[in-house]
């Protein structure tokens, strides 16, 4: 997949740039919703004989038009939403870059830009897509933009008892350590990377070395608690347990939170490391623990269980 990153005004060979059938939205977490309209111009493409295309943009529209934020923590940080992407066949991406500009252009600006300036025939569109200042443009109200240059495909909403599927539900299932039903309406399990850090080095005392994270500040976490999780390093997908949380036995009024992983059936070095954790099943809250060696019982108890669940 080619990534294109785009600033607007850009400077672009727009010539050169080939036909493309192309889904457009900010698609954090590329769950079933967004997968149905980027399948959707995936096949299009395909049948057309042209390349497929996903136009998103960075970073979220918040960051730019709600003061105070910072950052916004997504779902699918960049890398991940490019290796969906890549798994749903897309051949290329064009990354927009959100900003106070590119919010205030006109919805027709907008299209001239964007749609019909990347070369693109065909476009696919959720029900709810809107562009352009104050979301004037939608895909209603489309034919006033199009110029005759392109067509295109609504998709129809995709729901879950009856609700929409949205990146904003799934978020607060993540929030809430329901990450199960967030993995069953995402159609894949949340997944971030990190490196591995120093910690107190506490764990190999307790029998349980874990690798500890320095995540990149825009991955969006599950709740603190003990997760059933999956470690992927170098290709290889090893079974483990996670923690997020403070360690309150051993730390008192710490703020920040570390996330840690205890791979099973693994004892080499991990630091400098890069490791992907997919969050499988949310196993309980984090606790005070009057000892190590009650804290060590209870993680005892918890291999035993997330052996259980994955050998389910
Ligand atoms: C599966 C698992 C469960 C854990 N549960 C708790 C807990 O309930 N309470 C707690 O204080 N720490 C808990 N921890 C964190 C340990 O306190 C932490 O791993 C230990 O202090 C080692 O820290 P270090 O990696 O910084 O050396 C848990 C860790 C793992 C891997
Ligand atoms: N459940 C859904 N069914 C059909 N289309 C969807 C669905 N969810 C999103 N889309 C479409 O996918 C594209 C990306 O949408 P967007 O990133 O706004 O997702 P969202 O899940 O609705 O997010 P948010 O919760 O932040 O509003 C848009 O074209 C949108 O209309």
């Amino acid at each position: 997949m080619r990534t294109i990153e785009l600033t607007y005004p850009h400077t672009l060979g727009f010539e050169e740039l080939p036909e493309t059938v192309c889904a457009i939205g900010f698609f954090d977490g590329i769950h079933s919703g967004h997968q149905q309209v980027i399948q959707t111009a995936v096949d299009e493409a395909k049948n057309k004989g042209m390349e497929s295309a996903v136009i998103t943009f960075h970073p979220h529209p918040l960051v730019v038009l709600k003061k105070g934020t910072e950052h916004v923590q997504y779902i699918t940080p960049m890398k991940e939403k490019q290796e969906l992407l890549q798994q749903l066949q897309v051949d290329r991406l064009y990354i927009i870059k959100f900003n106070q500009e590119l919010s205030k252009l006109s919805p027709q600006t907008f299209i001239d830009h964007f749609i019909i300036g990347l070369n693109i025939k065909h476009l696919v569109g959720g029900f709810d897509y809107s562009f352009g200042h104050k979301g004037q443009g939608n895909m209603e109200n489309m034919d006033e933009f199009t110029r005759g240059q392109f067509s295109y495909t609504t998709i129809d909403k995709v729901l879950s008892n009856d609700e929409k599927i949205s990146s904003t539900r799934i978020r607060k299932l993540l929030q809430s350590g329901l990450v199960e039903e967030a993995n069953r309406l995402l159609g894949h399990p949340l997944k971030f990377s990190g490196t591995v850090i120093k910690g107190a080095q506490r764990g190999r005392e307790l029998g349980y070395p874990t690798a500890n994270l320095e995540l990149h500040k825009e991955a969006l976490l599950p709740k603190p608690g003990i997760y059933a999780v999956c470690v992927i390093y170098k290709n290889e997908v090893y079974e483990g347990m996670a923690s997020i949380g403070t360690n309150p036995t051993f730390t008192a009024d710490r703020k920040d939170l570390s996330v840690e992983v205890n791979i099973f059936d693994y004892s080499n070095d991990l630091y400098g490391e890069e490791l992907q954790i997919e969050w499988h099943r949310y196993i309980r809250e984090e606790v005070k623990f009057d000892s190590a060696e009650a804290l060590i019982a209870q993680i005892e108890l918890d291999e035993k269980n997330i052996r259980n669940y994955f050998s389910e």
